[in-house]
Order: C-alpha cells, then structure tokens, then sequence
C-alpha cells in the first residue's frame, strides 16, 4: 500500500499522459486485431473503435438510401456486415440466402431465430419486450398474443362490413378534398401524405376498437377553419405520435450500454414519452370496452352475439365465456383471458402497423355496370392489376424494407457457420431490386406481377412485402384490401396529378418507409363528385 501510495505520488503529468496513450492504442490494438482476425469476415464499412459504424447515430439519416448505397458498394455476394458499437450485423441482400428465415414454419424451425433484436437492447425501456406481437422478445408471450390477434383479425378480414368502412371512409375523405377547393377552381391541391395518415388511422382505429378517432374530419376542420379545438389536439397528437415512433424506431437496435450518451439519450427519452402518451390512450379505451362488455353480460337476457365484433372486444372476452367463436386446435397453456397490458401491446402494433392505362381499363371494367357504386368484396377479387401495381410499388419501394432475425443457435447461412447472438437483417429492398431476379430493376412494371408464368418462375423469396416465415405479417390481408380499395376509388372518380414533378420525395426512413409530404392534384372525372 505504501508503495503504491508512493509510485503514485512520484508519478509527473508526463507519466499520466503516456499510460493514458499507451491504454488508447492497445485498445486500438486489441479492437483491429479483433476485427481483422473475426470469423466470417465479410465486406463492409471499416468500423470506428467505440462507435462501429458512425452513420446510424446521425440524427435523420435516411437509413434505407445509406443501405441502398451499402448494398451496391458491399452487397455483389448477397451478404455484407456492419459494426454497431462492437455488435457485428449482418446484412442480407440475396433470396437465396434469407430460406431459414423466412420459410414457412415446419417442425424443426418453428421456434428458430424467431426474435427480432438482440438481447441486450432498449426494447424494455420502451415496454415493449414482452408486449404485443411485432417486437415481442419472449416465445411463450409472443405465441399467445399472436395466437389471438390472428384469430380476431381474421374475421375482419373476411367481413363485407370492413369494405364498406373503407368505401365510408373514403367518401368521407374525398368530400373533404373537394370542399377544399379554391372558389370556381374545379381541382383541389392536398398533401395526400397527411391525409393517408389520418385515413389509415381512423380506419385501423374502426377496425380495432369499433370507433372513429375522427383523424379525417379533424384535419379537415383545423385545414378549412384554421381552429385547433382540445379534440383536434388530442386525435391530431395520437397520429403524429405513432408517426414519431417509425420516425425513430431504429431505436431498438441499440444496445443499452449507449443509453445515456448524449447523441443517443435524447432520442431515447423523447421515444420514452411518446409511447407513453400512447399507452395511456390505449388503455383508457380498453379500460371503458371492459366495463361496457361486463355491464351487458349482467344483463338478464345477455347473448354473446350481441357483443360488438372488432379486435378490442374479441381480445376483451378472448377465451372467456362471453367469447362467441372460440379457437380450436390450440394449445391449452394459451387458452387464458388477457390482461389490460397485453391488449394494449397488441392495440399498439395494430395501431403502429395499419398507420397508405391498365388500372383504369380494370377499373372500368369491373365498375361498367355503375361507375358510382360502392365496391364490393367480390369486386376486390377482380382487381388483379391494381394488387400488380401495389406489389410493384411495393416491390421498387417497400414500406418495410428491412426485416430482422436474431441467431439465438449456430447455423449455416449463406455458405457460412455462424456462432449464435448475431443479428441479421434481411435488406428487403436489396432483394426486391437485385438484377439477378429482376430484369431492369428500376423499371416501373407492374406486369411482372400480372402474367401469372412471370410470377410462378421467379425466386419464391426475390419479392417479399410483408416477411415470411414464422413471424410473417398479421394484417397482410387487410392491408392489401385496404390499399386495393383505395387505389381503385380513387382513380375511379379522379385523375390525380403530381404537382411538382421535379421535388424530391419527401420521405423518411428508419426500419420502415414514410413519405411526409407529397402534394397532389386531384381532379373530378364526373360533375356530380362533390
Ligand atoms: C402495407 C401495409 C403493411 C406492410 C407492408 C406490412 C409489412 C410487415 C412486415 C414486413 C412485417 C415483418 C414480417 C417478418 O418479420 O417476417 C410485418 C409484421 C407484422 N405486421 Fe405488418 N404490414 C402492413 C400492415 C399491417 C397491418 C394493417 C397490421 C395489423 C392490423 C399489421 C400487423 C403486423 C404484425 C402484428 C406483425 C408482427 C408479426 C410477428 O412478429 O409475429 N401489419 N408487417
């Protein structure tokens, strides 16, 4: 102790200075030696000590135009890697290679790499861990959300009610458009951005809960009236707040440890409040649904059937004995009511989620009988071009362009034997665009979607829009009747025009593609659209 006490005060500034020097370039030493001696090493941006790959913490970086640019520099051999605070990730951009992530679910790998993130993340800061089903990071809570979630959309999905909710809703909207217009001007300019946010929200709102938030008609009043009433406020706040969760929602890749730097940090809390305000909301309504169903199964002459038929009430009375249409073949140890927090998990993804020539010969054909009336479930069936222009937007530009897995036991991917607790991302977008599946890949051509010999050669994985496999998308099918519905109303009654042709597309990216501004013409086809 003594020694020490003296080596300690002998040491000069000069001496601090050189042990200080001499730890930074052994850890700069040890961190290349780690790197260059890796397993698997594949192409990709050298890392910083410390920091890995700096571009993921610049505030409104546009994360999928910075994977676009990595995939054509890295990706020719469909796989490339990324260094995220000494976290390797990596990244896939070939059809190839994403088979045991995204094949159907057989018996051997229904429970393989099913997680989305890393262990050592924020997902708990945000609640969202072991919540809903999207970013669930537990097995047995992630199996009995989506057990029941895909039971109560199911019947949305097949009901004529929710066709004439898009059609109602869509009237709605458009009547709005057109009282927009400027006096003796025949077309209205609108910011079809903001107002697919508010449509989808009012419609995901429908769905889930059975009520409107009136996200339409408030942007309408606060539009025409400039008067922003506490209701506007509130249902206004609700939108952009799920907005502001996509907007920054690479968030949940970072590991912990990062939390209280200042980059990062306040990020991090604004997210914390945000999910808050939202959870609150959520609740609220779950709260009232629970108090309205037991009220009316306290009445004397109660019958289930009389229960309102959305996915707030379903998941309310899920296996319980006011539920109507019980699940079969399911595992007893899911056959439990659900509590206020995991109907608020699910409400959460729901909410989040559902948050957008040849057509019109289609169109005209299938409408000949009467251009005006509302569309039908049967019509949607005969949309085929209008789900090929969807796909291929899709297809260009996906909403969703990365998907992630998590390795939670050593396999081969890619030709290569990976350890376990490696994160992959599947860069959809990459894939969707490869010229090795697609000819001219940049090329707007729905067709390769339409002639049914095109489709049935292609790589069953070269196109995916809504993910694959074990965690694939829950409301794929709603979403594309939804999307369906609205591409076919709209240009049924309008021409729609960009305004400005040469403005760059206002979008911004994080795991997911949202455009925030777009302004469009629309102009009425008939006199009488009002
Ligand atoms: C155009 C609209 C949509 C697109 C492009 C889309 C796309 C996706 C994608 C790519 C995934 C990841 C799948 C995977 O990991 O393999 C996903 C997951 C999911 N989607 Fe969608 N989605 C859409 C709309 C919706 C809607 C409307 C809902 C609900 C009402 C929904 C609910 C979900 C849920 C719950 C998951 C998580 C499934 C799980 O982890 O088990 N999605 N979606």
């Amino acid at each position: 102790m003594n020694a020490l006490y003296k080596f300690l005060n002998n040491l000069e500034v000069i001496d601090i200075v050189n042990v200080f020097s001499l730890t930074i370039c052994f850890y700069l030493f040890r961190f290349y030696y780690k790197h260059f001696t890796r397993a698997n090493p594949l192409p990709g941006p050298l890392p910083i000590p410390l920091i890995g790959t700096f571009e993921i913490f610049r505030a409104h970086i546009d994360i999928d135009a910075w994977f676009y640019k990595l995939t054509k520099q890295y990706g020719q051999n469909g796989i490339f890697e990324l260094n995220l605070i000494g976290n390797r990730q990596i990244v896939i951009t070939r059809a190839e290679h994403v088979n045991k992530f995204m094949s159907p679910p057989s018996e051997e790998n229904h429970r393989k790499h099913l997680m989305r993130t890393a262990n050592n993340g924020l997902l708990d800061v945000f609640d969202l861990e072991f919540k809903g089903v999207g970013l669930n990071h537990n097995y047995n809570f992630w199996r009995f959300n989506r057990q029941i979630f895909s039971h109560a959309i199911k019947t949305a999905c097949l009901s004529d009610e929710t066709v004439k909710i898009v059609n109602k809703l869509f009237e709605e909207m458009t009547n709005h458009w057109m009282d927009l217009r400027k006096p003796n001007e025949n077309s209205a300019i609108v910011d079809s951005a903001a107002w697919m946010r508010r449509f989808t929200n009012d419609f995901i709102s429908v769905i889930t809960t059975g009520n409107r938030t009136f996200a339409i008609k408030n942007y309408h009043h606060k539009l025409k009236t400039n008067e922003v009433t506490e209701e506007i406020m509130e249902s206004e706040e609700f939108v952009e707040c799920i907005s502001t969760f996509f907007d920054d929602n690479q968030m949940i890749f970072i590991p912990k440890l990062l939390r209280p730097f200042p980059l990062i940090s306040g990020r991090v809390n604004k997210m914390v409040n945000t999910l808050d305000y939202v959870y609150k909301r959520l609740v609220e309504r779950i709260r009232k649904r629970r108090k309205e169903v037991e009220k009316l199964a306290n009445t004397s002459n109660f019958d289930p059937s009389q229960l309102k038929n959305d996915l707030l009430t379903s998941m309310v009375v899920a296996n319980t004995p006011y539920e109507t249409t019980p699940q079969k073949n399911v595992d007893p140890s899911l056959l439990r009511p659900m509590t206020d927090d995991e109907i608020r998990g699910i409400m959460f993804d729901a909410f989040a989620a559902g948050t957008d020539t040849k057509l019109l010969e289609e169109i005209e054909t299938v409408f000949r009988d009467d251009p005006n009336r509302p569309l039908t479930m049967e019509d949607l069936n005969k949309l085929r071009y209008c789900e090929a222009i969807i796909k291929e937007t899709s297809r260009i530009r996906p909403t969703v362009s990365m998907v992630s897995r998590f390795l939670d036991q050593t396999d081969e991917i890619a030709g290569y034997k990976w350890p376990s607790d490696l994160l992959f991302i599947m860069y959809v977008r990459g894939i969707n665009n490869n010229p090795l599946y697609w000819k001219d890949p940049d090329t707007f051509n729905p067709d390769r979607f339409y002639d049914l010999s095109s489709v049935e050669n292609q790589h069953k994985f070269a196109f995916s829009m809504f993910g694959g496999g074990v965690r694939t998308c829950l409301g794929r099918n709603l979403a594309m009747m939804e999307m369906k519905i609205l591409l076919a109303s709209l240009y049924r009654k309008f021409d729609v025009e960009l305004v400005d042709m040469k403005a760059p597309l206002d979008v911004r990216t994080s795991t997911v593609t949202i455009c925030k501004h777009l302004d469009v013409r629309i102009i009425p086809k008939y006199q009488n659209t009002q």
